[in-house]
């Protein structure tokens, strides 16, 4: 693998095709990720997050939705092209997939244990026995005692029933977690003990991370990279500390300035004035242009070039950079 790549996503266009319209969800993204690496995926609602998650899970619904176009490398291999049987080895042991809703990942009528061990049992040969040690073994870990190995789902509170998710993913040691808003649906107190699980289990383990977050705050305590998703395209990346001390694109500047302090726990984003474009009908152009104050004729006419060169960002201006010097 080049320079530890583990995930490399090119120019990767998804829609959703329905008798009435196209939503076009993912308009051409890149994305790379390092091992090891924690990568925060931020964006409203629409962006197409979910989206990108689902493709490289190769868990897109058909129909409607379609891979137009791109690549995504997966330990050097283009998974668009995997039979069903390398997308369950994949999913088995290569990347594992944490939902926002957890019982999304549970099977209600299976003891909690017995669910935990069938995944361990279906990817690797060992005694049920065994299973049964390695699924209380990382129980343990999330901080789910053995005496609930028996219980099943319904008994269990949200935040213990997401603890029980992320030991699932992580039975068959994944090299890349994808985490999509995994304590959105917790109590606050919940989701930082929730964040701090997967933040020492990815240290402990070495996988690599994307992080799908509404949450700017979040992104900072977790990641080292972000990147700033708006109507299908990645407006913005680079380090959390390049582009939180010097955003570059005007969506991006929006984001936070619609929060107050970001040492604040007020770190949930505010949406910034107007809304975002309807995928089945983007503007043209720069589809941020009908929400940009500072938009100029060409961003209404052309789509903007890709700027910069570690910290990117796609529009036709440098507008920050002046003032910070
Ligand atoms: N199954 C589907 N059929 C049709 N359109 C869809 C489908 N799933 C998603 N879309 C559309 O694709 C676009 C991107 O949706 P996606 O769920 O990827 O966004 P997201 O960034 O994950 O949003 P959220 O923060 O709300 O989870 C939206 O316009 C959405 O309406
Ligand atoms: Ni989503």
């Amino acid at each position: 693998m080049e320079n530890n790549v583990v995930l490399s996503i090119k120019n990767l266009h998804v829609h959703y095709v329905t008798a009435d319209a196209t939503a076009k969800a993912v308009n051409g993204i890149d994305i790379e990720v390092r091992e090891g690496e924690a990568l925060g995926l931020v964006g409203e609602t629409g962006a197409g997050k979910t989206t990108t998650a689902l493709s490289v899970m190769q868990l897109i619904p058909d129909p409607p939705g379609i891979i137009v176009d791109g690549e995504i490398n997966f330990e050097g291999k283009n998974v668009i092209y995997n039979t069903d049987r390398e997308n369950q080895k994949m999913r088995g042991n290569g990347i594992a997939m944490i939902f926002q809703d957890p019982m999304t990942a549970l099977n209600p009528i299976m003891s909690v244990g017995d669910q935990l061990a069938e995944v361990v049992l279906t990817h690797e040969k060992i005694s049920k026995a065994e299973a049964k040690k390695r699924v209380i073994d990382l129980l343990e870990i999330v901080g789910v005692k053995s005496d609930r190995y028996d219980d099943y789902p319904h008994q269990f509170s949200g935040g213990q029933k997401q603890r029980v998710v992320i030991a699932m993913s992580l039975l068959c040691n994944p090299r890349l977690l994808i985490a999509d808003e995994p304590t959105t649906a917790l109590d606050v107190t919940i989701q930082a003990q929730v964040l701090d699980i997967i933040n020492k289990l990815r240290e402990q383990y070495k996988m690599s991370m994307i992080l799908i977050t509404h949450d700017l705050g979040v992104v900072a305590e977790t990641c080292d990279n972000v990147a700033i998703m708006y109507a299908g395209h990645i407006v913005e990346k680079g380090t959390v500390r390049e582009v939180y001390l010097h955003p570059k694109h005007p969506y991006t500047r929006g984001l936070f300035d619609s929060i107050p302090k970001l040492d604040d726990d007020a770190t949930e984003l505010i949406p910034i004035e107007g809304a975002i474009s309807n995928a089945a009908d983007l503007p043209t152009g720069c589809y941020f242009h009908p929400r940009c104050k500072y938009c100029q004729e060409i961003c209404r006419r052309e789509q903007p070039p890709q700027q910069g060169d570690a910290h990117k960002f796609m529009c036709h201006f440098d507008l920050f950079s002046k003032e910070e010097a």
